[in-house]
């Protein structure tokens, strides 16, 4: 408020100009710079154009040093021109007027690079002279004199433009957010970090515009997909997107304090620090496809794309699409650690079915040779012992029959000299192995297993049963067994597929085909070589899904992942490092203690850098502290993000009466179409109608006819969303669920950037004003 005072004061001095003519002015000086920055931009497609053209032709020449030049020409020349044609909406968004720097050296963008400011920058009087202006970009820009015209965000000397704030100011003086559209400057938003200072620029009193950029940022109405923060990105944000790669960096954080939009600004910056190290690829683990498709264009505004691969959790393994649900009590026997017992047992178990063959017989120089059932139980036993993969063990096997076969053919003692021996026994090998009785055999008894043929067998609750005693209770194995049976897959079913991979070893698959630098994507190469018939976007998704290791991993929600599903995620970064995100009071997985064992697992020894985020973003607080009444129940003594803003607006409480309904109608259906619809009226943007996850379909039906601005949702599919306003209907219901339903409740309370009402049913025992049970004080 102080600050607020001051830039007030700070605007009404400058030589007594009106508010609106002084911004107004400060518009036009930055389009000056704009129109300047995109001179140089046309002047270095220009540039980079030729280069192309003038490489293309040296190609001709075809000596080896000229082909050598011609590449890394191309390479330069591709770079800056995939990046200069994007066209970026708000190419340039930030400035900051900085005093003098301590240190005046110059970092690689030509920018100084100092943060605290010099000895006398402040004069005694408080005023100050301002020593240089920044522009902040999505990429760096620099003039033919190479002065910076615009640095690029992820660049030291940008960090100030994010971590100054008026209690420690460094060097920054004002911080302006500049919103423009195409070429056009329409506005600007200044915030002052030294309010106490008269500063100067250019001799004249330095202006101080608006109510500052985040609550504009807040402000807007949500769509299907997410915006970028790199205009507003706040301080304890940037400390986690620039934090070092090494090692893992842990960052918790409540609902709607960035921690996703955090993940995703800290993948842009990781390529632009190292963007060698990171052609290895970056994984950001997603919980849903909706928040894949939510965030998904987040990146490519950043001017990243293709090095990052964003996968929902049911869709990291090839193939593979999970589209159904498990019942909790299902997900919970699959994703614990104790199915990497059962399948460890199935894998080995699934070797032997109805038609595995109980007897061998294969002739060999001449003499019938046979092994009974007993024998053969024997030697499978015996090639099994251990933990290899069991598809690799089946050479073991082989060789364990023929040493069996070699045995009863009494050949063994024909020969006292080792050499003649030997070779007896290699032809009577190849005798046998030739025959199609025995090659039959082998294939019948020891067949290759596929992933998905073990998960087929553990839908027999028999053999199940089998595999999982002592290990799930018969109600599981039934109730897994029958989950298994259904067509298609569950996210729980995809980490049990990932992990039999593992069990029974790889199939042999086909040579992969060279795997380009994705920085080549980039250099127009492939345009010049005749192969190529993919285009970038195809070869991009393709390598993405070729690769099954990543040089780092980003995993968002990190508190959903089960047991199993850190396995599967563990085992695409063994040589990564790492990035979590994530909230314990949002979790949806019954056992939190036993996901973090996994998660340490996975993790190894690596040294974990933790951060706290401690701003919630997205919830006005009238939602907020609705919220955290749950909170308390959910998760006692854990402290709620604080809100950053409010809208004067409470939540809305509506109780309905099923019984109440005349015949044919239902009363629940009906208030909430009635609430979504008055929210369609008072919102802009989206709507979201959360219910418990087995009143998906029916919630689907209700809204039916009401438009593309409002979505029904299963209550675990909302992680991660938000919309202006959320319908979230019987708060009971979703909290009855699952035994981390409280959490889960938690979760939903807390998608709504504007208004939210709240529908009960009898079962939440609303009060008179309907507000339900578990949210009253
Ligand atoms: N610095 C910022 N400037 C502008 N908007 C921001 C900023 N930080 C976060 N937001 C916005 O706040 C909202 C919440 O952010 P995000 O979804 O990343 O939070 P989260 O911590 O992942 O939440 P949850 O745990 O509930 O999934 C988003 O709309 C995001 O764009």
């Amino acid at each position: 408020m102080a600050a607020q005072a001051q830039q007030e004061t700070a605007v009404g001095s400058v030589h007594g100009e009106t508010h609106d003519s002084v911004r107004d002015r400060e518009i036009g000086i930055e389009q000056v710079h704009l129109d300047q920055v995109y001179r140089r931009l046309e002047e270095k497609i220009h540039e980079a154009e030729f280069l192309m053209n003038d490489a293309a032709k040296r190609g001709q020449v075809g000596t080896p040093g000229a082909l050598a030049e011609r590449d890394a020409q191309v390479f330069r020349a591709g770079v800056h021109l995939n990046r200069l044609n994007n066209e970026f909406e708000d190419f340039l968004f930030g400035r900051i007027d900085l005093l003098r720097g301590k240190d005046g050296k110059k970092g690689p963008d030509g920018a100084y690079t100092a943060v605290e400011p010099a000895e006398g920058a402040v004069r005694e009087d408080n005023t100050a002279d301002i020593a240089e202006t920044l522009h902040i970009g999505r990429i760096g820009v620099l003039d033919q004199d190479y002065s910076p015209l615009v640095i690029d965000w992820r660049a030291p000397a940008a960090a100030p433009f994010y971590r100054s704030t008026p209690v420690d100011p460094g060097r920054v003086v004002r911080r302006r957010v500049i919103r423009s559209k195409g070429r056009r400057v329409l506005g600007v938003e200044d915030d002052l970090m030294r309010p106490e200072l008269t500063a100067f620029l250019d001799g004249e009193r330095l202006p101080v515009i608006g109510d500052g950029a985040l609550m504009a940022a807040l402000g807007q109405a949500r769509s299907h997909t997410m915006r970028d923060i790199v205009a507003s990105i706040q301080a304890e944000q940037d400390l986690v997107i620039r934090a070092p790669a090494a090692s893992v960096t842990y960052v918790e954080g409540g609902p709607g304090t960035g921690k996703t939009a955090v993940a995703l600004h800290r993948a842009a910056y990781l390529l632009y620090q190292d963007r060698r190290r990171y052609a290895g690829g970056i994984l950001i683990v997603s919980p849903t496809p909706l928040l894949v498709a939510y965030t998904e264009g987040v990146l490519p505004s950043l001017g990243e794309e293709g090095q990052v691969a964003i996968r929902a959790i049911g869709s990291l393994v090839d193939g593979a699409e999970a589209t159904l649900y498990d019942s909790p009590a299902v997900a919970r026997a699959k994703g614990s650690y104790r199915m990497l017992k059962v399948l460890r047992k199935a894998a080995r178990g699934a070797l032997e079915t109805k038609d595995t063959p109980t007897r061998l017989r294969v002739v060999a120089f001449g003499r019938r040779l046979e092994l009974e059932a007993d024998r053969l139980e024997r030697i499978r036993n015996n090639a099994l012992g251990g933990t290899a993969p069991v598809n690799l063990l089946r050479p073991r096997a082989r060789k364990l029959l023929l040493d069996a076969l070699w045995e009863q053919s009494g050949a063994a003692g024909r020969h006292s000299d080792p050499e003649l021996a030997a070779e007896l026994r290699s032809s009577f090998d190849e005798d046998v192995t030739s025959e199609d009785s025995f090659i039959g055999f082998l294939d019948a008894w020891w067949p290759e297993l596929a992933p998905r043929s073990v998960l087929a067998a553990m839908a027999d609750e028999r053999r199940l049963g089998r595999w999982a005693r002592r290990i799930l209770n018969p109600g599981e194995v039934r109730r897994v067994a029958r989950s298994l049976g259904r067509d298609g897959l569950s996210v729980h079913d995809v980490a049990m597929l990932d992990e039999l991979e593992a069990v029974l070893g790889a199939p042999v698959r086909p040579r992969k085909r060279r795997e380009l630098d994705p920085l080549d994507q980039l250099t127009g190469l492939e345009e010049l070589m005749p192969v190529r018939e993919e285009t970038q976007r195809e070869r991009a998704e393709r390598l993405a899904q070729e690769r099954t290791e990543y040089a780092h991993v980003i995993v968002d929600e990190a508190q959903d992942l089960t047991p199993m599903q850190w396995r599967m995620v563990g085992r695409r970064g063994r040589h990564a490092t790492w990035t979590i995100v994530g909230d314990p009071a949002q979790s949806s997985w019954s056992d939190p203690d036993e996901a973090a064992e996994a998660r340490d697992e996975a993790l190894g020894t690596r040294p974990r850098r933790r951060f706290q985020l401690t701003v919630n973003y997205r919830n006005p607080a009238e939602i907020a502290e609705l919220a955290a009444k749950v909170l308390a129940l959910a998760m006692p003594g854990s402290v709620s993000p604080s809100a950053v803003r409010s809208t004067g607006v409470e939540p809305r409480f509506v109780a309905t009466n099923q019984a109440q309904g005349a015949a044919g109608r239902n009363p629940l259906a009906e208030t909430v179409r009635e609430e979504a619809a008055r929210l369609l009226d008072r919102v802009d943007g989206t709507v979201g109608v959360v219910v418990a996850m087995n009143r998906r379909e029916e919630a689907r039906r209700w809204l039916a006819g009401l438009g593309d601005r409002v979505v029904a949702l299963g209550s675990l599919e909302a992680k991660g969303l938000e919309y202006d306003a959320t319908v979230v209907v019987s708060p009971a219901e979703i909290a009855d669920e699952s035994p981390a339903g409280l959490r889960v409740l938690y979760v939903a309370l807390t998608r709504a950037t504007q208004q939210l009402t709240v529908v009960s049913a009898g079962r939440d025992e609303p009060d008179e004003a309907g507000v339900p049970d578990l949210l009253r004080d």
